[in-house]
């Protein structure tokens, strides 16, 4: 039977960097199968942190983190630019490693699984493709077909969606619906509020838990406050917020 418990659970979670202060604090969430969590707060405000947290790279310093399930990252785009010369296979193909034993190569089934994955995001026709000379929205959807050769549970966003135009976006944010669908927790760390306003829920961060819940209870005006200060500004039509990114 499918286990029903959360895919992610934290209570009190503090973490920090070796040698260093704490840089999120008091982190209590818990995401299902199936649920797509926007992360929201200023620059520093712990939202990559949060990340590494979730993929083992960070142990809490206090407070619990449990990750049920393999995870699989999208990391930044600008990051995730490679400069030698691997085509958009071998980055799918990456996802094998950690399924088998580490001598294991990929083999004739793994490619025809990641050519598979690549049809899934629409770029069978770029496999053979240097990664690098991909747009931003392409080697986004590369290493969303990596999250999915590795059957990952949880998928973890970094601002994906940086310097990329409407159509990328529109086809990225498909994808995330995709993910979900499939019964996979997607976690997606973003400044752009409106934009969650389409999921689950939405983690609010400002060097600890802000707030936590579906995205219509949750982002009200005291909280986005609480989340940017004075980075949240209001707009002369009236009533609505906006946040100045990367303020
Ligand atoms: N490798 C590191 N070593 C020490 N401190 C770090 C490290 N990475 C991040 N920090 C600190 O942790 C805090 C949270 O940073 P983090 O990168 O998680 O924020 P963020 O919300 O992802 O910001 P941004 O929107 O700018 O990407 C910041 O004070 C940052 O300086």
């Amino acid at each position: 039977m499918l286990d029903q418990r959360p895919l992610i659970e934290a209570r009190g979670m503090a973490v920090g960097y070796r040698g260093g202060p704490l840089v999120l604090e008091d982190v209590t969430l818990a995401v299902a199968r199936g649920q797509r969590v926007g992360i929201l707060g200023p620059n520093g405000g712990g939202k990559t942190t949060l990340m590494r947290a979730v993929l083992g790279e960070l142990a809490p310093r206090r407070g619990v983190l449990s990750v049920r399930g393999r995870c699989g990252t999208v990391p930044q785009t600008e990051r995730s630019r490679l400069d030698y010369p691997v085509s958009a296979l071998d980055v799918v193909l990456m996802g094998v490693i950690g399924r088998g034993p580490w001598w294991r190569r990929p083999g004739r089934a793994d490619r025809g699984e990641a050519l598979a994955v690549l049809e899934r995001v629409s770029l069978a026709e770029h496999a053979r493709v240097t990664f690098g000379e991909l747009s931003g929205g392409q080697r986004q959807r590369v290493l969303v077909a990596r999250a999915l050769l590795q059957d990952a549970d949880v998928v973890l966003f970094d601002e994906p969606f940086t310097g990329m135009d409407a159509p990328s976006a529109a086809r990225l944010m498909g994808l995330i619906d995709l993910l979900a669908t499939e019964g996979r927790a997607v976690l997606v760390a973003t400044h752009d509020v409106g934009q969650t306003l389409a999921w689950d829920a939405v983690l609010c961060l400002n060097g600890r838990r802000v707030a936590f819940g579906p995205p219509a209870d949750t982002l009200t005006e005291d909280v986005l406050r609480a989340t940017y200060g004075h980075a949240l500004v209001r707009l002369p039509s009236g009533g609505t917020f906006a946040v100045a990114a990367h303020a």
